[in-house]
Formats: structure tokens, sequence, C-alpha cells
């Protein structure tokens, strides 16, 4: 079994369109850097992981030992798909799709994600309403189409229903908590406060709507994404 991550990435520029009214553009790419960081550096500490790729349009984006696939610039089910059919001839036979907006991914979520869809043959991680879909294990050789946009959670269960699949579906907070509009920066921010300080009442709003890795040093991460 050769198991390769594969992560989708929208230009920073362009990325997280939905906080522009509470975050600046600068901001936004510190954060979608940020986000990208913690779940690279998951990967990269799992046994499990042979490969990790990422799918962007974007071209300032430098990484160690991740493989950049080029974005055929269709939307992200195509980006998805075309990345898919990239890895499988590279030798992937399992494929693990994981957002690169999953601020408190851990290992043990993805380690989760793999063993149980290798009981099944496909895993997949809801976002915490049930609604939207933020990682998926699949075997390469499968049927199986990707629906990501709007209600793709149902989407993929019924797309398993249509391949014959019976899909183990895992909910962990690191899996399920994606960053896509202001109020989940705020419930990220609580999260991201040490225990002793989560109900002090002495922070700034600004303290209070940002997580601190935002102003946290970049200079630490293996990647980067170019200002
Ligand atoms: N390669 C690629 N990745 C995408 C595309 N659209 C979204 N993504 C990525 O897919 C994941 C989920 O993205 P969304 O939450 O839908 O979009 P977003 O850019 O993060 O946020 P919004 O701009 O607010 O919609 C993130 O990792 C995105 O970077 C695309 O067209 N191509
Ligand atoms: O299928 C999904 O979950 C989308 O691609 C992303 O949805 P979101 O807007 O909930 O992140």
């Amino acid at each position: 079994m050769t198991c390769w991550a594969l992560i989708p990435l929208k230009d920073p520029a362009h990325g997280k369109g939905r906080l522009a009214g509470v975050l600046s553009p600068a901001e936004r790419r510190r954060l979608i850097g940020a986000m990208l960081d913690r779940v690279l550096r998951t990967l990269e500490n799992i046994p499990q992981i042979d490969g990790i790729a990422l799918v962007t349009p974007a071209s300032g984006i430098t990484a160690r030992d991740i493989l950049i696939l080029p974005d055929p610039g269709e939307g992200l089910n195509a980006s998805l798909a075309t990345g898919t059919r990239t890895l499988a001839k590279r030798g992937a036979s399992e494929l693990l799709v994981l957002h690169a907006d999953l601020p408190l991914l851990a290992c043990t979520d993805v380690e989760a994600l793999i063993a149980l869809g290798r009981c099944t043959g496909l895993g997949i991680a809801p976002d915490r309403y049930r609604r939207g879909t933020n990682a998926i294990f699949l075997k390469t050789g499968s049927d199986f189409s990707f629906h990501f946009g709007v209600g793709s959670f149902p989407a993929h269960l019924a797309e398993a229903v249509r391949c014959g699949l019976v899909p183990s579906v895992v909910d962990r907070p690191g899996l399920a908590m994606d960053i896509d509009e202001p109020h989940d920066l705020k419930q990220l921010s609580w999260y991201d406060l040490p225990r002793s300080t989560r109900r002090a009442p002495a922070l700034t709003p600004f303290e209070r709507s940002h997580p601190t890795w935002l102003t946290a040093s970049p200079e630490s991460s293996p990647m980067r994404v170019r200002d």
C-alpha cells in the first residue's frame, strides 16, 4: 500500500474570501499559511503516509519534501480529480484528501481516518455542522467522484452509495474544525488561548478575535507563502 496525502490550496491571494470583513489581505495570507503549516507538519509525522502533495495554482509556495501539482483552474473538484490521477500514476494506491484550513488537526485524527477508512475502503470526515467535508480517505482505483462544495457531506454519502461503498464517518474535533466564517475564527481563538486565560476579562477585542499564531513569527515555518 502506498498512501499519499493530497491537499488542495487556493491561491492565498484569493483564499478565505469570507473573512475579508474581519481580516486584511495580509492577515488572511498569514492565516492560510499558518493553517497549511499545521496540516503539513501533522502529515509529516504520520508513518502511514508515504508522500504529500499540494494541488494549487499559487506560484509562490515552496515546501520541503512536498510535491506541488498544478491546478487546471476548473475548480476544487477538478483539481482533486487531476491530482488523484497524477498520484495514482506515481504509484499511490490510497489517497487522503485533506483541506488546508484545519488549524486543530492532530496526528491521531489523521491516523483514525486512515485506520477506519481502510476498514471499509472509504473514510469521510465532515465539518462540525455535518454539511461540508474536510477530509476523505479512499482507494485510488475506486469510481468515487469528489463533490466538494455546498452540502458536500450528504453528497459524498450519496456518492458512496452509488459506488457500493459503506463509508466510515469520522467525527473528530481536529478534522471537523475548519475556518470559513468570522465566527469560526472567534471559536478558534478561544481554543487557542491557554486554559487559564480563557475566562480572563482583560483581553482586547483584537486578542479575542485573532488566534495568537496569527501574530507569531513565521520564521519557524518549513513552508512559505509569499506576501
Ligand atoms: N487547488 C485548489 N484548491 C481549492 C480551490 N478552492 C478551494 N480550495 C481549497 O479547498 C479547501 C476548502 O476551501 P474553501 O473553504 O471552500 O475555500 P477558501 O478559499 O478556503 O475560503 P473562501 O474563499 O472563503 O471560500 C482549502 O484548502 C482551499 O484552499 C481550487 O479551486 N483549487
Ligand atoms: O465541501 C466542502 O466542504 C467545501 O469544499 C468547503 O466547504 P466550506 O465552505 O464549508 O469549507
